[in-house]
């Protein structure tokens, strides 16, 4: 009798020896991560420490200036357009078109990422529901309050259904409220076989939602491991002992 072993899910998102500078100076060195699809990975960092940086090479915003990265096993480096389909990236500040209403906005981001016709009104139509922002569909996004424009943000970064999702500090200017339901649909997200980045300073966000955790310090990688449920204590201490710990200067 032959034995069927499941295999493991397939590997979403590759970072190998990553490297980046900004305005001259060493923003994030040597980086090499990886994440399957359906995995969760919390990336944590004190102020400065390479997380948006990192976050903006995988979303294909930033090149790096060395190493490579592959999304679900091909460099998107050299293919721009898996980018645009493969991911949907959250930036620290949802980029909003002021003048553009809720909708419209969802058009030109499924448009974007190369849905057109019944396809986009079924994606827009998802998402609006999902993200409760019917009440809001007409709303200009000047209008908007923080914890509005960062739900807006989000539903422009999943309505094309991304393979990876990348999320900068997504709750930041999130109530209570709207934390607990971003926590239940990135499970959700997970659960339907998405990967996820999200970068955070709240160390009890990552113990809620993520099966991993990955800490940078200086731009280098200091820790990665899975996250142990209820861990939080020893989460927490990892993290002080990396952040306090000067490290010795490295060549700029
Ligand atoms: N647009 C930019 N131009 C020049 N340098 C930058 C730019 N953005 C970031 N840097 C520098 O790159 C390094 C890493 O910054 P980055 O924003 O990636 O860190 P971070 O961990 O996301 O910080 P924070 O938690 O404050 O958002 C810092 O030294 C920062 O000053």
């Amino acid at each position: 009798m032959t034995t069927i072993i499941p295999a493991d899910p397939p590997l979403a998102l590759q970072l190998d020896h990553v490297a980046r500078r900004r305005a001259g100076r060493v923003a994030v060195r040597d980086l090499s991560l990886s994440l399957l699809r359906g995995q969760v990975l919390g990336l944590l960092g004190v102020n400065g420490a390479g997380k948006s940086t990192t976050l903006s090479m995988i979303a294909g915003a930033l090149r790096p200036d060395t190493g490579a990265i592959k999304l679900n096993g091909e460099d998107f480096l050299e293919r721009p357009e898996l980018a645009r389909t493969g991911i949907g990236w959250l930036p620290e500040r949802a980029p909003l078109w002021p003048e553009l209403n809720v909708i419209e906005h969802l058009d030109a981001h499924a448009r974007l990422r190369g849905l057109r016709g019944a396809a986009l009104h079924a994606a827009r139509n998802a998402i609006v529901e999902r993200l409760e922002l019917q009440p809001l569909a007409r709303r200009l996004a000047g209008v908007l309050s923080q914890g509005q424009r960062q739900r807006l943000g989000l539903a422009c970064a999943l309505v094309h259904r991304p393979t990876l999702l990348v999320l900068d500090e997504p709750a930041n200017a999130l109530d209570p409220v709207q934390m607990a339901a971003l926590r239940s649909l990135i499970r959700e997200q997970a659960a339907a076989g998405t990967a996820v980045i999200l970068s955070t300073h709240v160390l009890s966000e990552v113990t809620a939602v993520c099966d991993r955790v990955a800490i940078l310090h200086e731009g280098a990688l200091q820790h990665e491991g899975m996250v142990e449920a209820g861990d939080h204590a020893a989460l927490e201490r990892r993290f002080f002992e990396i952040a306090m710990t000067p490290r010795p200067a490295q060549a700029a």
